[in-house]
């Protein structure tokens, strides 16, 4: 049998590792895949940055096309099938790295998280695999959630609301997936009537897609004193982001909230435990997981504290805001946007954390039981 032809984003984390040996492997900077490097490839692996669209498939030997991420609005499912190209996305593998950004920007943005722990609300749009693990911590902090989410059957979401209950929400933070069906699309979901609705006095948070938002409306808000506090990860046409709407961002980020190094390894993992089964590859012992990582938070403290403590070991929001502030500056933002993910540092997430704690600290006790929400088990 011929050793199996594999042509990968470069920024995919742990392929070379797991197929040494038994696939000949190809990296390449995602933006820079062509059809014409996919003559005799026998499988793609991208990341988020590559277009798979009919041209780019049409008379190669691919039988795999896996994206290790968990948005695949950039791969052309029916181009795939008319090609008989088995598919596989990789489903929640960075969900639990959505929520930390999630968390990690509540208790760094003014008072937000006291806000929260006195009754006040979070509210999320979507509730697919980040959705929930954003209402699993949330809920496990004792914080009042709710969630809107019209395109499942209301007793599968836990506190249904409306999008106006939603958007009244002290914190709002958005995890859609994006598309145009109807009759609920999400491109474009928070128009600046929808915008109107949030009080400037609120949060909001978009992990989801820079298109989610109309940008331009946003702006005007922000130019207006209308808009609310402002953590936005994703950015309308990126790489490019409009440094007038990140001046007006409490935190700013390169579209990293699900950049864990734990995220990335996994959906490499999952694609290739897909791959595998599609081109009959035995990668049996090859699939393996990141280690725990062991985090002390010492004793006494308040939950406030503690939290702060535990995600300021794990996750500094801070500092990738800083990174992008620092590339918008430059003259070829984008590049240096690109750039940024490329060269971003090791991140582990919550969910590996073993507290080293007594559980006897009640603050302690209130964590532990947040990051048993935050845990894996054996699959994504
Ligand atoms: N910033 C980052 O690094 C990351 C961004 N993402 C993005 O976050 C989004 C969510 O990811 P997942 O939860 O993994 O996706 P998912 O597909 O599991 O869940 C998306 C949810 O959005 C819901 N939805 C669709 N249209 C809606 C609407 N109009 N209003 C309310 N809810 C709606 C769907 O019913 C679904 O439950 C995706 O856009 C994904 O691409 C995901 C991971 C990392
Ligand atoms: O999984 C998704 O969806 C994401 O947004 C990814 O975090 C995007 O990462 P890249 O594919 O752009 O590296």
């Amino acid at each position: 049998m011929s050793v199996l032809r594999i042509v990968f984003d470069e920024n995919l984390v742990g392929v070379q590792e797991t197929l040494e040996g038994i696939a000949e492997c190809h990296a390449m900077p995602g933006r820079d895949i062509h059809q014409a490097n996919l003559i005799d490839a026998d499988a793609l692996l991208v990341r988020s940055v590559t277009r798979v669209g009919a041209e780019m498939v049409a008379g190669t030997a691919l039988r795999f096309v896996g994206t290790a991420t968990a948005g695949y609005e950039h791969i052309d499912q029916q181009a795939l099938a008319a090609n008989a190209i088995a598919f596989s996305a990789a489903p929640g593998c960075n969900a639990v790295a959505v929520a930390d950004y999630v968390l990690a920007a509540v208790v760094a943005v003014a008072d937000f998280w006291e806000r929260l722990a006195a009754g006040g609300s979070l509210g999320i749009v979507g509730y697919g695999h980040v959705g929930r693990r954003v209402q699993g911590m949330f809920a496990a902090l004792g914080v009042r959630v709710l969630v809107h989410d019209p395109w499942l059957p209301e007793g599968e979401v836990p506190a249904s609301a409306s999008l106006d209950e939603v958007l009244s929400a002290d914190v709002i933070t958005l995890h859609t997936s994006l598309h145009d069906r109807s009759p609920w699309p999400s491109c474009g979901l928070l128009s600046q009537e929808c915008l109107s609705r949030i009080s400037a006095d609120s949060l909001l948070i978009n992990a989801s897609r820079g298109e989610v938002i109309d940008q331009n409306a946003l702006l005007a808000a922000c130019e207006n004193g209308t808009a609310p506090t402002l953590v936005l990860d994703v950015w309308y046409g990126e790489p490019s982001v409009s440094a007038q709407l990140l001046n007006h961002c409490a935190l700013g980020s390169a579209h990293i909230a699900g950049y864990s190094q734990d995220a990335k390894w996994r959906g490499t993992q999952h694609i290739l435990g897909a791959m595998a089964r599609s081109c009959d590859l035995n990668l049996s012992g090859r699939l393996q997981h990141l280690p725990t990582l062991p985090v002390s938070l010492g004793s006494g403290a308040s939950l406030a504290d503690a939290l702060r403590t535990l995600v300021s070991q794990v996750y500094d929001i801070r500092e990738d805001d800083r990174l992008l502030r620092e590339v918008v500056a430059q003259p070829d933002a984008a590049k240096g946007f690109d750039a940024l993910r490329k060269q971003y540092r090791v991140r582990r997430e919550l969910g590996a954390v073993l507290l080293q704690d007594d559980a006897g600290n009640a603050a302690v006790t209130a964590l532990g039981g947040m990051l048993t929400q935050l845990q894996y088990g054996d699959g994504p």
